[in-house]
């Protein structure tokens, strides 16, 4: 006990010694309350006063910033908490009560805006709250007219850089107001940075010092100082990190509003991600692997453009600071010889840096096509297993591997011959120089006053090196910095063309890759061609009924109109409502007399041989293709009244039974509506696919998860799609060839329950046989002809009557021909 006390009497007795030893104060007789604000009141005196003993000054200089810097540390670091907090809670809106409808995983805000529930960490019970906030559509209207008109007006600026100018474009999208969390986020950046380069200084100093009392044996005055180098190594150590996470964090906010602006206008309603590969850029590898370029090169150019940014600001403070230190040591003389050599090293290395930025395109060009070949594999396992196709699969990726690796090799291996040239000026060039220039204000003192005080002339040279090394090394780092922006522009340059492409194809006026007559001529198919008004057909939405009118069915291409026609001046109608009997004779209609308005329930079947058009018809319908020609009219229902089932039924990846039958609606939006799972389970028994609830787990298969386009027959696949339309209830429904799996009799079923369901349907397919669920025949009959018949007129049932009476006829032969076989193998059997 006794022990303790003398213990505790010698530690304060310490402390009290320490701030006599190191600044000066006397704190005997202070009351213990008051001894915080007399010694910062001493230490303001002692930097205030130059009269002040030298080595006090100096160290009240240092514990002062210590103090102000990690205070301000402290005050960032709270006010960035304090922003986050109150953009999270502006972004809710305040006052306006956020929720409305609440789902399983997400709540909608008054805004638009969507909350989502993620799981995080480990732990499942940790949720994760992720706002989305709703699309901006004027904004990506806006800046439509600043990627069409990119480089047009160069000749009128001075100073034109294609880099530049490209990254002045995405930089807006990186951070797109003032006052935004990234424009705190750099501001911190810089506050951090030029924390450190103020910290380096007096480290440099205070290196300086203890090295002079090692030298001249000042123990006393050793340990003072090694205590504000521990004290000083707080912020400094703290600084370091924290420029490590801004950037990290800054990278991340970059990639996230890049990726939003990418994906609002790849996945919406103009359906982008569809019509890209009309593009006039569509074989480019930016676009043939939008996949890799909207996941990896949307990464690689935020932590490239953080990097730059990072390994540019830092040695540009520390070059400033530095140098107006190293000024009042080395004169000016001395400093303007150091920049004259940084800027002969800038030019040289600059003239021989490698063309990075091409090379590194040309890498993630390969990567791209040797991830997307993987993929291609993944997804048509099946099929290559049936055709035995390993080994061409093996060449194929072999190939594409050897040429990435090729390209990886390359960048690398050009990049060997500048390194070395890189690190011969920059590390050992530039520190000989360091010594030649810090030597000089010694030698030249030495040189004047005849007197060479060790002492001082040690601290200096120690302080001046150190500083000079920090400037040779601030210095080299912006030379390699040369070869990061050289990387950068690779990056900028994908990702520029990504966001073009993207904003060309998402126009309204997107002319499907057409090219003007003028740019023909000029040969010019680059990016910045101007879209051209050849797309002039009219579309009617919210239409009672599907109405094609003198519509030229056109593969859509750089021939624009003038491209492959495939059907000419097409005109039908479901429900019919006009009278066609007046119909122009140049459309080539062999039609009824009268088409009669027959309410719902009306049905279409299109026929025609392969590659005719008839899915082209549908692709129309669906306004996924343009129709080119003037007079051409289509009117279609509004969105939600129009199924339409596409050849090659579609499964959502990792999607529960549940979500296969209700795409394309989400399991958050099925419960919201109030929909429940029995229904699901009425309509599986009405398609007859409900022996899947059977198989074990009962109703609860509607949660199963699997890859439903390998799980499912083609029979199955195929049955889900009428599953679906029975789900949604369209008035419309366009099905192509969406029964050629289907056994006859499950065929009929379905189509007379698309009948009593009485949905009006158009059916594309080639068998004939399915006349008979059918009020309309469309006969596509090539060279961009077509018939349209009405199967229930006289005519026809005539006609159809007449095919039976032919066949009956011919089947009459059946035992004649029977017997001529039995002949014939009797004569073989002899033989
Ligand atoms: N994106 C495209 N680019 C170029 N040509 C295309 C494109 N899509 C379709 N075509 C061509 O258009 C023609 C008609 O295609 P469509 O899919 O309409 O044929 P279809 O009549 O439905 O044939 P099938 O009965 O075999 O399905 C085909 O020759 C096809 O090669």
């Amino acid at each position: 006990m006794v022990e303790t006390a003398l213990t505790r009497q010698r530690l304060i007795h310490l402390l009290l010694k320490l701030p006599r030893e190191c600044i000066g104060l006397n704190l005997d007789g202070v009351a213990r309350s008051r001894i915080a604000r007399v010694i910062l009141e001493h230490l303001w005196q002692l930097v205030r006063n130059p009269n002040a003993p030298t080595n006090h000054r100096k160290r009240a200089q240092i514990i002062m910033i210590t103090l102000v810097f990690s205070g301000a540390t402290a005050v960032s670091g709270a006010g960035y908490l304090v922003c986050g907090l109150i953009g999270r809670l502006r972004a809710r809106g305040f006052s306006q009560k956020p929720v409305i409808r609440r789902t399983r995983s997400q709540i909608m805000l008054h805004n638009g805006a969507r909350v989502m529930y993620v799981p995080y960490e480990e732990n499942a019970d940790s949720k994760k709250r992720i706002l989305i906030r709703p699309k901006n559509d004027d904004m990506y209207e806006h800046d439509k007219f600043l990627f069409k008109y990119f480089g047009k007006n160069k000749t009128s600026q001075v100073f034109y850089s294609k880099f530049i100018s490209q990254l002045s474009i995405i930089y807006r999208i990186l951070v797109p107001k003032i006052a935004d969390r990234n424009s705190f986020l750099i501001a911190f950046q810089i506050f951090f940075l030029v924390m450190r380069t103020w910290l380096s200084l007096f480290v440099a100093r205070l290196d300086g010092q203890i090295v002079r009392d090692i030298i001249t044996g000042k123990s006393r005055k050793f340990l003072v100082d090694l205590l504000c180098w521990f004290l000083i190594a707080f912020p400094a150590s703290y600084t370091n990190s924290a420029i490590k996470f801004l950037q990290r964090k800054l990278s991340l906010n970059f990639r996230i509003n890049l990726t939003r602006y990418i994906h609002d206008m790849y996945l919406d309603k103009r359906l982008a991600f569809y019509k890209l590969t009309f593009d006039s850029q569509a074989s480019s590898s930016v676009i043939a692997n939008i996949d890799n370029s909207i996941a990896n090169d949307v990464t690689k150019f935020c932590d490239a453009i953080c990097s730059v940014f990072a390994n540019i600001a830092k040695p540009v403070i520390d070059l400033v600071f530095f140098s107006v230190y190293l000024r009042d040591n080395l004169g000016s003389i001395g400093i303007v010889g150091i920049f004259v050599n940084y800027f002969i090293t800038g030019y040289l290395l600059k003239r021989w840096t490698p063309p990075l930025g091409k090379l590194v395109s040309k890498r993630s060009a390969a990567e791209g096509d040797y991830y997307n070949y993987h993929l291609n594999l993944i997804n048509n396992t099946e099929e290559i297993a049936f055709y035995h196709g390993t080994k061409v699969e093996r060449t194929k990726v072999n190939a594409l591997y050897d040429y990435l690796m090729d390209q990886m090799l390359l960048v690398d291996r050009v990049k060997v011959n500048y390194n070395i040239l890189e690190d011969y000026v920059l590390k050992y060039t530039w520190s000989a120089l360091g010594y030649v220039f810090a030597s000089i204000p010694i030698v030249i003192t030495t040189f004047t006053t005849g007197v060479n005080n060790e002492e001082v002339n040690m601290r200096e040279f120690i302080v001046n090196k150190r500083l000079m090394l920090s400037l040779a090394d601030a210095g080299s780092r912006l030379m390699h910095s040369i070869k990061d922006i050289a990387q950068l522009t690779g990056y900028t340059n994908r990702i520029f063309t990504l966001l073009a492409v993207l904003h060309r194809v998402h126009a309204s006026d997107f002319n499907y890759g057409a090219i003007l007559e003028d740019e023909k001529d000029l040969n010019v198919v680059d990016d910045q061609a101007p879209s051209t008004e050849i797309v002039r057909g009219t579309v009617q939405r919210s239409f009672n009924g599907i109405r094609l009118e003198n519509i030229d069915v056109i593969i859509p291409s750089k021939y624009g109109k003038e491209g492959t026609k495939l059907v000419k001046k097409l005109r039908f109608q479901i429900p019919p409502v006009i009278t066609l009997d007046n119909a122009n004779s140049d459309s080539q209609v062999n039609m009824s007399q009268k088409l009669t308005f027959q309410g719902p329930g009306s049905s279409l079947l299109i026929l025609g041989p392969n590659g005719c058009g008839k899915t082209s018809i549908q692709r129309i319908i669906a306004e996924i293709w343009p129709i080119y020609n003037k007079n051409g009219l289509l009117s279609v229902p509004a969105n939600s009244e129009l199924f339409c089932v596409p050849q090659k039924p579609y499964f959502i990846q990792g999607g529960t039974f549940r979500e296969q039958i209700i795409y394309p609606m989400s399991a958050d939006a099925f419960f919201e509506g109030g929909h429940r799972d029995k229904e699901l389970v009425q309509i599986l028994g009405e398609v007859h696919l409900d022996y899947f609830l059977r198989r074990g787990k009962g109703w609860k298969y509607l949660d199963a998860i699997a890859e439903w386009k390998d799980v499912l027959s083609g029979g199955e696949r195929q049955r889900m799609n009428f599953a679906r339309i029975m789900f949604h209830k369209p008035r419309f429904v366009v099905l192509d060839e969406a029964t050629n799996a289907i056994s006859a009799d499950m065929e009929d079923y379905l189509f007379n329950l698309l009948r009593r369901y009485r949905y009006n349907f158009i059916t594309i397919s080639q068998r004939p046989s399915l006349i008979k669920y059918h009020d309309f025949a469309l006969e596509i009959t090539g060279d961009e002809t077509w018939r349209l018949q009405d199967l229930g007129t006289d005519e026809v049932i005539t006609s159809i009557e007449k095919e039976i009476e032919t066949l009956q006829e011919k089947l009459k032969n059946v035992s004649a021909w029977d017997e001529e076989r039995a002949a014939l193998a009797r004569k073989l059997a002899h033989i």
